[in-house]
C-alpha cells in the first residue's frame, strides 16, 4: 500500500496518460463499480472521458475502448502484444490450462487446442452441423407446443444438445452442459465469488477460505466427467460404435492414422483431450442461449418485425419447417438476429486482452499486465455507426442508407463475416464459434417463428399485459436474461399437426 501510494503520489500529473475518472490511491476507482451491469458504468464513463479511457481498480489497470478503429489498432494490429488474458482470482489454473483455452495465456497448450478446434469446426460447418441443428429444432418445437412456459429452459436445453451431440454424440448430457457452464460462469464474473472483488481474501488458508474449496470441488468434478465423457466415446470408438459426425471421433480417427491403433495414451494426452473438448461443449452453450433468448424477447417486444418476419418465412417455406437451405431467402430472420446480438449483447463488455509486453499507444505508455477491454455495449451504440443505437431497429442491416447495411442481402447480414464482427472479439483471440452461431441461431429463429406467434403475456386477474424488462440480466461474463414471461401460441391448428410430426420423426433418433 505504502509503495503504491507513493508511486501514485509520483505519477500524478507528471506522465502523459488517457483521461479517465478520478483515480484514489491504492484504491483506483473500485468504490464507483457496480457488481451488477458493469457496462453501463463503462458507458457513462466513455461518454464523459472518450472512446479510449484509463482506470484502476485495486491493482488492476483497465483501459476502456469504446472505438472500432481503435479496438482494431490495439487488438488486431498490436496483436502480438495485447492478446493474453488476466487472472481470473476464483478459477483455478485456467491461465495455465488445459481446462479453458478461451482464458489461457498464449502457451503451446493453447495454440495446439486453438488450432485443432479451429479445423475440427471448419469441417463441421461444411457439412452445416451434419444436420443435428434441424433435428434438434423439431425437438424443440415439439416441446414448446406442450409445455410453452418451459420456453427458457428449452432454449438453452436446445443449445446444450446441439454441442453434446457435437463433441461425443451425447445430446442426452445438453442440460448438464448448460448448468456446468453457469457454474464456471458464476466463478469467473464480479458478482460470483466475493474472492473476484476483494483478491486478497483468495489466499486465506484453505481451512477458513470457503470460496477457494468450492472451486477446488466444481473444478474437480467438471475435469472428472469430461474424462469420463471422453473415456466412453474411446471405448466406443474401439467397439466401432462412435458416429464419424464427432469431435471425439476425429480426434480418435488422427490418433490412429499416426500409428495409434490401439488408442492407448498417457494420461496427461488424455486430460488435455479430453478437456479441448470439454471445454469447446461447455463454451458453445450460453453464448447461444443468451442471444436466443433475448431473440425471442424482441419478437414478442416488436410484433412489427415479427409480423414482416413471418411474412416472409411463409412465403418461402411455407409447411414445412425451414432449414439452412432457406439461409438465402430469409434475410429478415437474420436482420432480427443480428439486430439482437447488437442491442443486447451478450458479452457487453467484451473478453478481456491483456498486455503481455510494455507498449506506446498515441504517445501514452501501456505498461505488461494492463487489461483492455473493447467495450461491446459501447461499441454497439456509437451513433455514427448505429444511429437510434438504444433502439431494436433490423432495418439497419436491411435498407440501404444505414451505415450497416451490406448487399447482397441473400448472404448478409450473418454472424460469420462483413459489418459488426466485432461482437466475436479480435485478432488472435477470435471466436471460434462464429459458422455454429450462425447456423444454430439462424435455424432456431426461422422455425420457432415459422410455428409459433409471440407476445407479451396477460395477468388473467388483471387484464393487463405483464411488462418484460429488457435489461434485466445476470451479470455473468456472457449474459442471459433474466427469467420473464411470454405468451406462446401455435400458428393454427396445421402448423400444430405439422410441429408434432416432426417431433416424431426425430423421438427415435434423438433418444428424447
Ligand atoms: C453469438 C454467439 C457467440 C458470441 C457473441 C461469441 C463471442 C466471443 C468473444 C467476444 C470471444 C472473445 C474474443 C476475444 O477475446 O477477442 C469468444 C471467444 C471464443 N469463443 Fe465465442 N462467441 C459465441 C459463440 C461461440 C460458440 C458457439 C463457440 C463454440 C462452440 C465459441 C467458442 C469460442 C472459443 C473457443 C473462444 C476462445 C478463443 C481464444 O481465446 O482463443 N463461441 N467468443
Amino acid at each position: 500500500a505504502v509503495k503504491q501510494y507513493l508511486t501514485w503520489r509520483k505519477n500524478v500529473g507528471s506522465k502523459p496518460r488517457f483521461p479517465g475518472p478520478q483515480q484514489l490511491p491504492i484504491v483506483g476507482h473500485v468504490h464507483d463499480l457496480s457488481r451488477f451491469s458493469l457496462w453501463l458504468k463503462f458507458k457513462e464513463w466513455a461518454d464523459e472521458h472518450g472512446p479510449i479511457y484509463y482506470t484502476k481498480v485495486l491493482d488492476q489497470r483497465l483501459i476502456i475502448v469504446s472505438d472500432e478503429k481503435i479496438a482494431e489498432e490495439l487488438l488486431v494490429k498490436r496483436g502480438h502484444i495485447y492478446s493474453g488474458r488476466p487472472q481470473i482470482r476464483s478459477l483455478i489454473r485456467h491461465k495455465e490450462g488445459p481446462a479453458y483455452s478461451a482464458l489461457m495465456d498464449r502457451h503451446d497448450i493453447w495454440k495446439a487446442q486453438r488450432r485443432w478446434c479451429h479445423a475440427a469446426m471448419a469441417e463441421a460447418y461444411k457439412h452445416h452441423f451434419y444436420g443435428h441443428v434441424e433435428k434438434e429444432m423439431s425437438r424443440y418445437l415439439g416441446l414448446l407446443l406442450l409445455d410453452p412456459a418451459r420456453f427458457l429452459d428449452y432454449t438453452r436445453e436446445y443449445c446444450g444438445r446441439v454441442m453434446s451431440r457435437l463433441a461425443w454424440d451425447d445430446a442426452t448430457q445438453g442440460r448438464a452442459t448448460g448448468d456446468s457452464a453457469d457454474q464456471t460462469l458464476h466463478c469467473m464474473s464480479l458478482p460470483g465469488p466475493v474472492t473476484n472483488l476483494l483478491t486478497p481474501l483468495w489466499h486465506l488458508p484453505a481451512l477458513v477460505n470457503p470460496w477457494y474449496t468450492a472451486e477446488v470441488r466444481r473444478e474437480r468434478e467438471q475435469r472428472a466427467w469430461w474424462l469420463a465423457s471422453f473415456r466412453l466415446a474411446k471405448d466406443r470408438m474401439r467397439r466401432g460404435d462412435l458416429p464419424g459426425d464427432t469431435w471425439a471421433y476425429r480426434y480418435f480417427e488422427q490418433l490412429r492414422r499416426e500409428g495409434n491403433e490401439g488408442l492407448d495414451q498417457p494420461d496427461d494426452d488424455e486430460v488435455f483431450a479430453s478437456c479441448m473438448l470439454g471445454f469447446l461443449n461447455l463454451v458453445g452453450v450460453v453464448t447461444i442461449s443468451g442471444p436466443l433468448k433475448f431473440f425471442l424477447m424482441a419478437m414478442a417486444l416488436h410484433p412489427e418485425w415479427q409480423k414482416k418476419a413471418q411474412g416472409e418465412i411463409d412465403r418461402v417455406c411455407g409447411n414445412r419447417m425451414p432449414t439452412m437451405q432457406d439461409y438465402a431467402q430469409l434475410p429478415t430472420v437474420r436482420a432480427c438476429l443480428k439486430e439482437t446480438l447488437r442491442w443486447r449483447s451478450n458479452v457487453p463488455l467484451g473478453v478481456p486482452h491483456q498486455a503481455e509486453a510494455d507498449d506506446e499507444y498515441r504517445g501514452v505508455k501501456i505498461k505488461k499486465g494492463t487489461v483492455i477491454l473493447a467495450c461491446e455495449w459501447n461499441l454497439n451504440r456509437v451513433p455514427t455507426r448505429y444511429p437510434d443505437g438504444n433502439n431494436y431497429r433490423p432495418e439497419r442491416f436491411l435498407e440501404p442508407g444505414w451505415p450497416t447495411y451490406q448487399e447482397p442481402l441473400t448472404r448478409y447480414p450473418n454472424f460469420r463475416e462483413g459489418v459488426s464482427m466485432h461482437s466475436f472479439g479480435w485478432g488472435r483471440r477470435t471466436c471460434l464459434g462464429q459458422n455454429l452461431a450462425d447456423d444454430e441461431t439462424f435455424v432456431f429463429a426461422a422455425a420457432t417463428l415459422w410455428a409459433f406467434r409471440l407476445a407479451p403475456e396477460t395477468c388473467p386477474r388483471t387484464g393487463r399485459v405483464v411488462p418484460i424488462d429488457s435489461q434485466a440480466t445476470n451479470s455473468h461474463v456472457i449474459l442471459e436474461p433474466l427469467p420473464y414471461r411470454m405468451s406462446i401460441k401455435v400458428r393454427g391448428a396445421e402448423r400444430g399437426r405439422l410441429v408434432l410430426e416432426g417431433y416424431r420423426e426425430v423421438m427415435g433418433e434423438l433418444r428424447v
